[in-house]
């Protein structure tokens, strides 16, 4: 299509968005006009419900400067005869009431946009729009239908996936630490989530930056909009403060207000004032704990304490017999309901034994309630009812049975192990206030309160749980009492779990969630925040810590500079991060962008980064480097900035058992650019050296020998090798290649050994052992590969020694110019040459070489 019809196109599409935008003004007017008429103190009552005004009226959307139409569609046929119809932010109707723009919520808006030519739901042109505010720049078709030449409707031919350029220019905005919706270029496979009708629970997995938290959001919205539930009824749990403030927007933009948000930390009651031990923490976060809690609330029921009793009451001689007593105990223990309503069971029945007694003694029939409540009264009654079934708190019977070695054996017998049990015990603080609650106490309360009571704090028809990876088995259990119709959406990615529990599957935690109505789950697997190469790098240690998950194909193209990886001397570590940090943050003089800088854990390497950077920015010009962030990693958890720099990967994995996991979580947070700067060796997990036994390594291994020297023996040349091999991976471009092969060879679900002595990569198929040597340098002519190749012989002689090599690869940075030679150097040494291309690999072995 030439220029000039592009444009006639844009034109027209700008005349109807200036209609709708019209329509919007008139209803300004009327609403003005009504409002102006109304009488009385308070003018807007009654107008939502007014003729003159629309439904929609007092339902707004924010939309602040953000385009109003996003799309058009163009159907075959409809029953209004109206074959062109506009979708936007919010429901617009003309003056005469007629839509003039649908929200994208509503069902058959949902339905256009989600057509394909498979399933074409009668469209036959989605035109998406691209608008600055209310002025259209841009316009994207897909044809859905087509009528042939017959004159035929058909489905219109598979157009094979371009990049949707609206999108990549969106994901390009600067972010400001706070989440936009995505209304405009949401994807169809997100869409189609959002919309999901189906009963129970909806599991959606997806690495890091799939969307899953936009999805979720928009989800709450449409869920609204199309009446699900009102906003009373929907719960949204978020990983940590930090994560709400950075959502806070994305729902009020749409039009959903009143919904409430919170911190998964606070929804149980009371405050944390501890934390446990590992251990402790294992079985109190275990739903196993459930049964121990109510094993606890059953002993509390004490039949043997039942005692013969004889008293006079208003004249009368009145006796407990103690086999009476206990079979009213036996009976209501047996009953249905929670603690206190079979409580209150168990003393009504010994309250009517009791005054069938005084009736037979007094001949008086009255059994009034005051009667009744006298005998409760009565110090021999009343004792007696406490010994047999006690009235107690949740923190009472909790802090009791942790500090009672016998009755926690008694509760937990057949269910925890003696080390379990033995995990738990704590002496008792002086007062229950004093008790140094921790988080999986919090939920322990949480149960036992429900045990007592049957009654929970919390109550929803819906709830949206982020993160939901994280989750304990003992806090799902009560997520799954708040929300009985077990309706949810939860949100998760396995590998960027980094609580106290780990799955392989969601299973454990969805079958504990979901109610009759079960689970499904879907997974989205394109990634629209993490740059290619850094999702590339990150990948080798996402399918280390969790192999069964899918690593994200990233939409965002990378550029020079996304990845670095920067060696740097322990001395310098804490200045070079400054360093970088600062450059970042004046980046192309752009000072919208924003800048991460995520440390191992909150300790005294973190406090002084903290310190240079606020002294940084109080020194620096207003405005420069005020968007640095400091903060420990798994605080970063569902955020996202521009700029990130990781500092000292290897202490995450030194520094708790969910080091690596988090170390992912820091590695997938970057929009634009990643810097990782490590004093000493990467983790093996992420292309590291992998830790040779001590006994295998060689006297020779450590004897540096300068290339002008004579071998005195093959031992002497191998440690030439080795040393030569081992200074080329000091370069950052050699790493960088080495970790997007091992990434890519990790996605084919092969095994690469990064970094053995000769090798730069071993990998087995089923094809033998493949042997890679890169180089980092762009090696172009026949010439420069014809002297490169023999190094690979070499190092395939030096390695021979202990293994049988089948195959060599040379692995380039680029395309060699002299492409011809490529199969020259195949024939002449058996050394088949790779490179990386902009999207993947190439070469004539990269199948083999990938172990596709
Ligand atoms: N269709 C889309 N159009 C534009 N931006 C998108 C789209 N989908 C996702 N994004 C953007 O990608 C980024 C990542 O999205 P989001 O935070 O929802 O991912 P996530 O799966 O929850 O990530 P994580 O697991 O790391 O928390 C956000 O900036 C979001 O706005």
């Amino acid at each position: 299509m030439s220029t000039a019809d592009r444009n006639a196109v844009i034109a027209e599409e700008q005349l109807a968005v200036d209609h709708i935008y019209d329509c919007i003004d008139q209803e300004r007017k009327r609403i003005e006009s009504v409002r102006a008429s109304s009488l009385g103190d308070c003018p807007d009552a009654g107008l939502s419900s007014h003729p003159d005004l629309p439904k929609e009226y007092g339902r707004r959307e924010d939309l602040g400067r953000h385009p109003l139409v996003i799309a058009r569609i163009d159907l075959l046929d409809d029953p209004d005869d109206r074959l062109t119809r506009y979708i936007g932010r919010t429901t617009v109707r003309d003056p005469q009431g007629e839509l003039a723009l649908v929200k994208w919520t509503n069902k058959t808006a949902t339905a256009w946009r989600l057509a394909t030519p498979e399933d074409p739901a009668g469209v036959r042109r989605q035109r998406q729009l691209r608008c600055d505010g209310p002025k259209v720049l841009d316009y994207s078709d897909t044809e859905i239908q087509v009528i042939n030449a017959k004159g035929e409707t058909v489905p219109a031919p598979v157009v094979d996936d371009e990049p949707d350029l609206f999108l990549l220019a969106d994901l390009d905005l600067a972010r400001d630490g706070v989440m936009r919706d995505i209304v405009e270029t949401i994807q169809r496979d997100q869409l189609r989530l959002v919309a999901d009708e189906r009963k129970g629970v909806l599991v959606i997995q997806g690495g890091p930056g799939t969307g899953k938290t936009a999805v979720g959001l928009h989800r709450v919205t449409w869920l609204l909009d199309n009446e699900h539930f009102t906003p009373d009824q929907l719960l949204v749990v978020g990983p940590h403060k930090a994560f709400l403030q950075y959502v806070r927007d994305v729902l009020p933009r749409m039009g959903s207000r009143g919904v409430a948000t919170v911190d998964i930390t606070e929804l149980w009651l009371g405050d944390v004032r501890g934390t446990d031990p590992v251990a402790a923490r294992l079985v109190k976060s275990d739903d196993r704990m459930a049964r121990v809690l109510h094993n606890a609330v059953e002993n509390l029921i004490r039949e043997d304490l039942a005692a013969e009793e004889g008293f006079n009451f208003r004249g009368a001689r009145l006796e407990i017999v103690k086999a009476e007593l206990v079979r009213l105990a036996s009976a209501a223990r047996a009953a249905r309901g929670s603690y206190q309503v079979r409580r209150r069971r168990f003393i009504d029945t010994v309250i009517d034994w009791l005054l069938t007694q005084y009736a037979e003694a007094t001949r008086v029939k009255k059994t009034d309630d005051r009667l009744r409540s006298q005998l409760e009264k009565v110090a021999a009654v009343s004792t007696l009812i406490s010994r047999v079934w006690p009235s107690s708190s949740a923190e009472q019977i909790y802090r009791q049975l942790l500090a009672d070695k016998d009755g926690l054996a008694a509760a937990a017998f057949g269910v925890l192990t003696l080390d379990e049990q033995a995990a738990l015990v704590r002496p008792q603080a002086r007062r229950v206030a004093d008790e140094p609650w921790s988080a999986e106490d919090l939920v322990c309360l949480g149960e036992l309160r429900w045990l007592l009571t049957g009654e929970d704090e919390r109550r929803y028809h819906h709830l949206v749980i982020d993160e939901a990876q994280d989750l304990t088995p003992m806090q799902a259990k009560s997520l799954a009492r708040w929300c009985p119709s077990g309706s949810m959406t939860v949100l998760g990615d396995l590998a960027q779990s980094t609580g106290i529990r780990q799955y392989d599957v969601w299973e454990r935690l969805a079958d504990i969630l979901s109610g009759t109505e079960g689970w499904h789950i879907a997974e989205l697997g394109i990634g629209y925040r993490v740059p290619a190469d850094v999702m590339n790098f990150a990948a080798m240690l996402g399918t280390k810590i969790s192999p069964s998950t899918v690593i994200p194909e990233s939409v965002r193209p990378s550029s020079p500079g996304t990845l670095e990886i920067v060696p740097v001397s322990r001395q310098r570590i804490l200045t070079e991060t400054v360093t970088r940090a600062q450059r970042l943050a004046i980046k192309d003089g752009d000072q919208a962008r924003s800048v991460a800088v995520l440390t191992p854990a909150q300790d005294e390497f973190h406090a002084e980064l903290v310190q240079r950077i606020a002294a940084f920015q109080e020194s620096a010009l207003p405005g420069i480097g005020q968007q640095i962030t400091v903060m420990p990693a798994h605080m970063a958890k569902g955020l996202e900035f521009d700029h990130v720099v990781v500092v000292e990967p290897h202490l995450f994995a030194e520094q708790s058992s969910t080091g690596l996991r988090q170390l992912y979580v820091a590695l997938t947070r970057c929009t634009q650019s990643l810097t990782v700067l490590h004093s000493s060796p990467l983790p093996a997990e992420l292309g590291g050296p992998v830790k040779v036994p001590v006994t295998e390594i060689k006297k020779t291994d450590a004897v540096p020998l300068s290339q002008n020297e004579r071998f005195a023996d093959g031992d002497e040349f191998r440690a030439f090798l080795k040393e030569q091999a081992a200074a080329s991976r000091k370069q950052p471009a050699h790493a960088r290649l080495k970790h997007m092969l091992a990434a890519e060879l990790y996605g084919n679900e092969r095994e690469p050994l990064l970094d053995t002595e000769y090798a730069d990569i071993i990998c087995e198929d089923e094809r033998g052992l493949g042997f890679y040597v890169i180089s980092a340098q762009n090696v172009d002519t026949y010439a420069e590969l014809r002297a490169v190749a023999p190094k690979l012989l070499e190092a395939e002689w030096a390695s021979g020694k202990y293994k049988e090599i089948d195959r060599l690869f040379l692995v380039l940075p680029k395309e060699p110019q002299d492409l011809w030679a490529v199969d020259i150097i195949k024939t002449l040494f058996e050394v088949s040459v790779i490179w990386k291309t902009e999207t993947g690999w190439a070469g004539p072995s990269v199948e083999a070489a990938l172990g596709q």
